[in-house]
């Protein structure tokens, strides 16, 4: 079976390096004339699936805005991932999940597990509760070709008082998160499966990526302030594994399905530019 690092590494050399958000905010579904309800929730998911599936590398559905309108919302988030994958796009679902080992597993049964009507290609996880806690999401996707994307520097400010704290060892939060996931992604070729988060926003904080075998998705860029020139600042020689991710940016543009491609188009010329 083939890995996550390497459909990931296949869909961005075909279809260019960028991850859409689907991020139905209320303020969203108002400016594209849709109901604060799961009507107007799946008309949005719906349209930017059809507007993108077939053209981007990753969708990423963040789960939040999918779970605040309970099962009904569950059963759209079920229905887009299907379809965003029968249209050639890796899903890549926004969960940040993190829990004691045994609770993980069942995590990884409901997101990884091919049986599991929510399984995505590929889901995000806090390290919050270590690393080693987060080992059943990493076999479940190690079984089945799926990917986990470990957050390490996020790109809210917030994030820095956790992840630049410095461990007995001298090292950062952060670092002992980005060394971890580097060891388990050694050797695999043409990319690891393991992904971090890396936010486009955070700046230069000398925080050594050279090592980590593995995709690096970048949020924050357009509406947080993250622009593709910062991309190159922060990843350097690490740069050729970044995944670029945008949500309100290219959502905005919606509802017409031609103003979406347009913007997305736009994205990825963008952060092509940069990245190569
Ligand atoms: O894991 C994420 O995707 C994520 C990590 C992070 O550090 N910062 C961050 O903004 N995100 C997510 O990326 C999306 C950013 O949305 P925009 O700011 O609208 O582009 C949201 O769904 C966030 O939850």
């Amino acid at each position: 079976m083939e890995s996550f690092g390497s459909r990931l590494h296949r869909a961005t050399a075909q279809r260019g390096p960028l991850c859409v958000g689907i991020d139905p905010h209320a303020a969203l579904l108002a400016r594209w004339g849709l109901s604060d309800d799961v009507a107007g929730l799946e008309r949005f998911a719906r349209t930017v699936v059809e507007a993108l599936a077939d053209r981007v590398a990753v969708l990423k559905p963040q789960s939040a805005f999918f779970e605040r309108f309970g099962s009904r919302g569950i059963a759209v988030l079920e229905s887009i991932i299907r379809q965003s994958r029968e249209a050639g796009a890796l899903v890549l679902l926004d969960v940040k999940r993190g829990d004691i080992g045994s609770t993980m597993a069942a995590y990884a049964d409901a997101y990884l597990n091919p049986d599991s009507a929510l399984c995505a290609d590929a889901i995000t996880v806090s390290p919050f509760l270590g690393v080693g806690s987060l080992r059943p999401a990493f076999d479940m996707a190690a079984a089945h070709g799926g990917g986990v994307f470990v957050l390490a520097l996020t790109s809210n400010p917030e994030g820095v008082a956790v992840q630049h704290a410095v461990g007995a060892d001298g090292r950062t939060v952060a670092q002992t998160v980005i060394d971890e996931i580097s060891q388990v992604n050694a050797g695999a070729d043409p990319l690891g499966s393991l992904g971090l988060v890396v936010g486009a926003t955070i700046g230069e904080t000398g925080h050594d990526l050279s090592k980590v075998n593995g995709p690096l998705l970048a949020p924050g860029l357009g509406a947080q302030g993250g622009s593709p020139a910062d991309l190159r600042r922060i990843f350097g020689e690490s740069l050729r594994n970044v995944l670029p991710s945008y949500s309100r940016e290219v959502l905005g543009a919606g509802p017409e399905v031609a103003s979406l491609r347009a913007a997305a188009d736009r994205a990825v010329t963008a952060c092509s530019a940069v990245i190569g």
